[in-house]
């Protein structure tokens, strides 16, 4: 059944485990992430960034989001899990609108990269728009490393707990991202992953809402040695170790976004399947090669962070 994120994330939040947030720009990797979610009984997050709206609707953002709502609805009525679809770091205004209007359950206002009073008063300006239409909001206090998209920040920003707390009662946001030290993309760390973990848990204790992790892929080196034998240039790709993510849940993560593993899984399905099989052109075939592993990986990903067995 389609559900509002915030259900879900509050029986997780109570519950201290957490349901991975996947990002889609297609119907392929909708329809392997919907496999993997049923076959673990799980929960399931949907989300799109504005570039997949821009990219669903062909450069018409109200078409764009509703193609996903369409796409996501279609199934989700019919489906005994609980599936959500949220509209991911939202930036901009019209992008923001354009989901509440189509039928998103839940939206992120990213202001991070703002000042802090600049983040709070365009967040709460969010929130009021949102919670009138019956959608939950997210937002981001702190700033990852690394590319957000087209946003460099050049190191990270961490959270400010006391501002944290703040701000949940100022915003009434849902749920919260804190920066604890990820970052976007393949190439999270230089060195070893470094999550602040004393941060994380103040964080969860003075505002007691939903947590999110953003730049929360593994890279699981598996997958990256796949899709370098068949010719990918993946080197230096380094992600957020599975037992660190783990910690983050104990200390009260319940909203974990997974992007770039996704994006590797399907990259080294579909390059091994080119390559053994060089007289074929059907997509349903090459494309569903990658949908096999990106199925694997969200399984895998759903029974670690404990959403298994939780719808
Ligand atoms: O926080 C994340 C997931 O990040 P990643 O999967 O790269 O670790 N996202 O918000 C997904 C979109 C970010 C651009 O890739
Ligand atoms: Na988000
Ligand atoms: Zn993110």
């Amino acid at each position: 059944m389609y559900v509002n994120t915030k259900d879900i994330l509050e029986k997780a939040s109570k519950e201290y485990y957490a349901v991975p947030a996947f990002n889609i720009n297609n119907m392929e990797f909708f329809h392997a992430i919907l496999d993997g979610a049923l076959e673990k009984r799980a929960p399931l997050i949907i989300e799109t960034s504005e570039g997949a709206i821009k990219y669903a609707g062909n450069g018409d953002i109200f078409k764009g989001a509703r193609y996903f709502v369409e796409l996501v609805r279609l199934f989700a009525d019919s489906v005994d899990i609980p599936i959500a679809l949220h509209l991911d770091h939202g930036k901009h205004f019209e992008y923001i609108i354009a989901a509440i209007k189509a039928g998103y359950s839940s939206v992120m206002i990213d202001a991070s990269e703002k000042p802090f009073e600049e983040n709070l008063k365009e967040t709460k300006e969010i929130v009021k728009i949102a919670h009138a239409a019956g959608v939950s909001v997210e937002a981001e206090l702190g700033q990852l490393a690394g590319v957000e998209d087209n946003v460099v920040a050049a190191e990270s920003v961490l959270v400010d707990p006391e501002q944290a707390k703040i701000f949940v009662e100022e915003t009434g946001v849902d749920f919260l991202a804190p920066a604890i030290g990820t970052s976007h993309g393949a190439f999270k760390f230089k060195g070893e992953a470094k999550l602040d973990f004393e941060r994380l848990k103040k964080v969860k204790e003075l505002t007691k809402i939903p947590l999110v992790l953003h730049g929360a892929s593994s890279v699981l080196p598996e997958y990256v040695a796949m899709a370098e034998e068949y010719g990918a240039d993946l080197g230096g790709a380094k992600g957020v170790p599975e037992d660190q993510l783990k910690k983050c849940v104990e200390l009260g993560i319940n909203k974990v976004n997974t992007d770039t593993d996704l994006r590797i899984a399907f990259i080294a399905g579909l390059r091994k399947f080119l390559k053994e099989n060089p007289k074929e052109f059907d997509p349903r075939h090459y494309l569903g090669a990658g949908k096999k592993l990106v199925k694997e990986v969200v399984m895998n990903r759903l029974e670690f962070l404990g959403a298994a067995g939780k719808a």
